[in-house]
């Protein structure tokens, strides 16, 4: 659908337009009484939501690319239909293709209250279809209000079960690293990336010192940054997860990254909620399951 074509069917007055910001790269831009957000066509990421009155909810890194077919560093990227490597294919892209292929948009709404809801689907093609290979559809529904609430909902329109790995990679927006602190996942159990996917148990809230990379599994808990910096904390409640992903590259891996920018890493850090390792759902044929993340803010 051309720009003027997406225009005239989907923009809302006083809710959503959509507009060209790079050659081929089209985002929705969402602008209400209770926020701003913008959703790149390309992986459905919403890149920005920031409430009116409030800083940024969501990080999106000042380098960040927006060109066909890469991933944008920062936002909700959707991991999809696996999370991390390809258990059988090093060749297949890290966290699934999904973050990096073409959506359609298929409904937007002004809703009652003031917020404004858009629905966007996966456009398969031969390359999507040749990476996964089952029948199925994914659709994510955005509400853009005082919250960001996003929902994937992944159908099986097979005749065989399979199995699904996923994960909402959002990047939080924070004062300072050395303010923070991740409340929700003391006594959950995790897999370390860094120390080779060995396993712990969180004993307190979670601060970050050095590169953190870990998969807390089997929890359905809502997770609270605390950032001192900002006197605010973020609410991450889920539904249909029980892995949460905590990550923070630290400075190293960051400046490798090249899309961090000098110390970038210390203003964001990345609370997944999703479905890995030993979460990864199964999918009965005819089934839909649904990934539904809220992000909210709350006083200090
Ligand atoms: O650079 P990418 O592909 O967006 O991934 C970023 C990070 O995503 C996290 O979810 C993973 O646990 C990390 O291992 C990974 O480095």
């Amino acid at each position: 659908m051309t720009l003027s074509e997406l225009n005239q069917r989907y923009a809302i007055g006083n809710h959503v337009q959509f507009k060209e910001i790079a050659d081929g790269v089209i985002i929705a831009e969402i602008a209400n009484q209770h926020a701003v957000a913008n959703i790149a066509l390309q992986g459905a990421h919403i890149a920005t939501f920031q409430p009116r009155g409030e800083e940024p909810v969501i990080w999106l890194s000042p380098y960040a690319k927006f060109a066909p077919g890469k991933s944008i560093r920062g936002g909700v990227p959707i991991c999809w239909p696996w999370f991390g490597p390809h258990k059988t294919d090093s060749k297949l892209p890290g966290h699934g293709y999904a973050r990096t292929v073409p959506w359609e948009v298929l409904e937007t709404q002004a809703l009652p209250d003031g917020s404004t809801f858009l629905r966007f689907g996966l456009i398969e093609s031969d390359a999507t279809r040749a990476q996964w290979p089952h029948p199925s559809t994914v659709q994510l529904d955005v509400t853009v209000g005082k919250a960001l609430r996003v929902e994937l909902a992944t159908s099986n329109t097979g005749k065989a079960a399979f199995e699904l790995g996923e994960a909402l990679h959002t990047y939080f927006h924070i004062s300072d690293v050395a303010k923070m602190t991740i409340r929700g996942l003391e006594n959950c159990e995790y897999l370390d990336k860094v120390q080779d996917f060995a396993r712990f148990i969180q004993k307190d809230g979670i601060v970050i010192e050095s590169e953190v990379d870990r998969v807390y599994v089997n929890t359905a808990a809502d997770c609270v940054i605390e950032d001192k910096g900002l006197k605010r904390a973020i609410r991450i409640a889920k539904q249909g997860s029980k892995s949460t992903v905590v990550w923070n590259p630290w400075t190293e891996k960051a400046d490798k990254m090249g899309d961090f920018g000098e110390n970038g890493h210390r203003g964001m850090v990345c609370v997944e909620s999703g479905n890995a390792l030993e979460n990864v759902v199964t999918v009965a044929p005819g089934e839909t399951h649904k990934l539904v993340a809220i992000y909210s803010v709350e006083k200090l």
